[in-house]
C-alpha cells in the first residue's frame, strides 16, 4: 500500500494534512469519506507538468469521484471532464467546469443525454456505435447544431488488469471494432450534422504496466495514418484513463513514466492530447473512516465488525479487491487477525480478509484508497444512509457531503392509497 504523503501519522494519530482524522470523526462521525485537496491538487499538477509543452487537455473521469467539492478543486485547476451521463454533465456545471472542456464517453447516450450536452456546448462526443452516429446526428440536426465527435475504437489490446474493469478487448462491449473503425469515419464525414474532431480509445482501468498503452497507441496510429490518406485529418487524440494505482503490492509507473511512454510512442504527432484519468488522481487522496462496533471472536476466525459496509465501499465485494486498514490511533491492544466485516445482510460485505490489527470495540479504523470509486459506487442497501465526505485543506475541515437521512431514502416512495 501507497498512502498518499498528505496521511501521516503525527504522534501515533493518523492525519489527513493538518488534521487528524479522530478530530473528524468526533464532529462529522462515521462512516465518512475524508479527501486530501493537497493531494488532489498534487496529482493534477503532477500530469499537467508532465504534459508542460504539449498542447494537452486533462478531462478527469468524474465516475471516479463525482463529489462537487472534487470537481470545483479540478475545475480551478483548469481541468476538462470525461462524463458517461447527464447526470456527471449537470454535475460539473454545478460544480463550475466548463462545458467546452468535457468530453462524453459512453455506450448508451439517450437522446435527451445528447440535447442536453449539445445544449451545454460540450468539446466532443465519444461515439461508441454506428448507431449513436445516426442517432446523433439526427439530434443534432433536429436543434439546428453541428456535433464534435471522436469514434472510441476498440483496438482489441489486453490491458491486463481486472476482467471487470478491462474495457479494450473485442469481447467487450466498449467502443467501435478496430476492423470498422475507419469504414465508420468515412460514415461520419457524410453525415451533414456531426463535424469530426479525433480519436479516442480507453481500455481500462488500474493498469500497472505502460505496455498495453503503447500497444494501443501503435494501434490507433495505424487509423489516424490511413484516415489522413483518405483525407480525414484528426484535431486530437484522446487515450482514455486508466493508470493504476498501488492498493496492496502492485507497482505502476508513477504520472510522470507514464506521460513520458505516452508522449514517447507519440513522437511526432501534434494532434492535441486529451487524456481522462479518474483512479491516479483521487484514489490515494481519500480514505473511509469507519468505526469497530464489536469484536466478534469466532471459531475459526475473529471479526471485527465495523460501520462501514459494502454499500460504502463495494470495491472489495465486487472485485474482491484489497484496500489497507490502518488503526487512526496506535493503541496499545493486543494484535490478532481480523475479518473486517460491515453490518449488511450479505456474506460478501466486506472491507479486508485476515488483517493483523491492535484494536478494540470503537477503535476508529481508516481505509485506504478508498478516494476513487468509493462514494460513487455507494447505494443504500439495507436502507442505510450514505456516509459524510469531507474534504482536508491544510488545517480547515469542510463538510462537502451532508451524511443522508433515512426519510430522504424514502421521500420520493409512497403506499398505496
Ligand atoms: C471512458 C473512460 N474514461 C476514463 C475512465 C477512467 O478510468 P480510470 O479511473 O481507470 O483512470 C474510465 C473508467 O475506466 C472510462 O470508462
Ligand atoms: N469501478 C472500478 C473501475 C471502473 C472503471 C470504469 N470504466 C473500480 O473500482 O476499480
Amino acid at each position: 500500500m501507497t498512502m498518499s504523503n498528505q496521511f501521516n501519522y503525527i504522534n501515533n494519530q493518523l492525519h489527513a494534512e493538518d488534521v487528524s482524522l479522530s478530530d473528524i470523526a468526533a464532529v462529522h462521525e462515521t462512516p465518512c469519506y475524508v479527501y486530501s485537496r493537497a493531494a488532489l491538487t498534487e496529482g493534477f499538477r503532477e500530469f499537467s507538468d508532465a504534459l508542460q509543452g504539449r498542447e494537452h487537455l486533462i478531462c478527469y473521469a468524474v465516475k471516479a469521484n463525482a463529489n462537487l467539492a472534487i470537481l470545483n478543486v479540478f475545475a480551478r485547476l483548469g481541468a476538462g471532464f470525461d462524463i458517461v451521463s447527464g447526470g456527471e454533465l449537470q454535475r460539473v456545471l454545478a460544480a463550475g467546469g466548463d462545458a467546452r472542456k468535457v468530453v462524453f464517453s459512453g455506450v448508451g447516450k439517450t437522446r435527451a443525454e445528447m440535447r442536453l450536452a449539445l445544449d451545454a456546448g460540450i468539446l466532443c462526443f465519444n461515439v461508441e456505435s454506428a448507431a449513436e452516429l445516426d442517432r446523433l446526428n439526427e439530434v443534432a440536426g433536429s436543434m439546428g447544431k453541428i456535433a464534435a465527435i471522436s469514434l472510441r475504437v476498440n483496438p482489441d489490446v489486453d490491458a491486463k488488469t481486472h476482467p471487470y474493469i478491462s474495457t479494450g478487448l473485442k469481447q467487450n462491449k466498449f467502443g467501435v471494432a478496430y476492423t470498422e473503425a475507419v469504414a465508420l469515419y468515412r460514415k461520419a464525414s457524410g453525415l451533414k450534422n456531426l463535424r469530426i474532431t479525433g480519436m479516442d480509445c480507453h481500455i481500462g482501468s488500474q493498469l500497472t504496466e505502460t505496455s498495453p498503452f503503447i500497444a494501443a497507441i501503435e494501434k490507433i496510429l495505424l487509423l489516424v495514418d490511413e484516415l489522413a490518406s483518405e483525407g480525414i485529418a484528426l484535431e486530437h487524440l484522446d487515450l482514455g484513463g486508466g493508470l493504476g494505482i498501488c492498493y496492496d503490492d502492485e507497482t505502476p509507473p508513477a504520472i510522470g513514466e507514464y506521460i513520458a511512454a505516452l508522449l514517447g510512442a507519440l513522437q511526432g504527432r501534434t494532434q492535441k492530447l486529451i487524456l481522462e484519468p479518474g483512479r491516479v488522481l483521487v484514489g490515494n487522496a481519500g480514505v473511509l473512516l469507519t468505526r469497530v462496533e464489536y469484536i466478534k471472536p469466532g471459531e475459526e476466525k475473529n471479526f471485527a465488525i465495523v460501520d462501514a459496509a459494502m454499500n460504502d465501499l463495494m470495491r472489495p465485494a465486487l472485485y474482491d479487491a484489497y484496500h489497507g486498514i490502518l488503526p487512526v490511533v496506535r493503541e496499545a491492544h493486543a494484535v490478532q487477525s481480523y475479518e473486517v466485516v460491515g453490518p449488511i445482510c450479505e456474506t460478501g460485505d466486506f472491507i479486508g480478509h485476515a488483517r493483523e490489527l491492535a484494536i478494540a470495540p470503537h477503535s476508529l479504523l481508516a481505509v485506504m484508497s478508498a478516494g476513487a470509486y468509493g462514494m460513487s459506487m455507494s447505494s443504500n442497501y439495507n436502507t442505510r444512509p450514505r456516509a459524510a465526505e469531507v474534504m482536508v485543506d491544510g488545517t480547515a475541515v469542510h463538510l462537502v457531503r451532508e451524511r443522508e437521512t433515512v426519510p430522504q431514502l424514502f421521500s420520493g416512495e409512497k403506499t398505496l392509497a
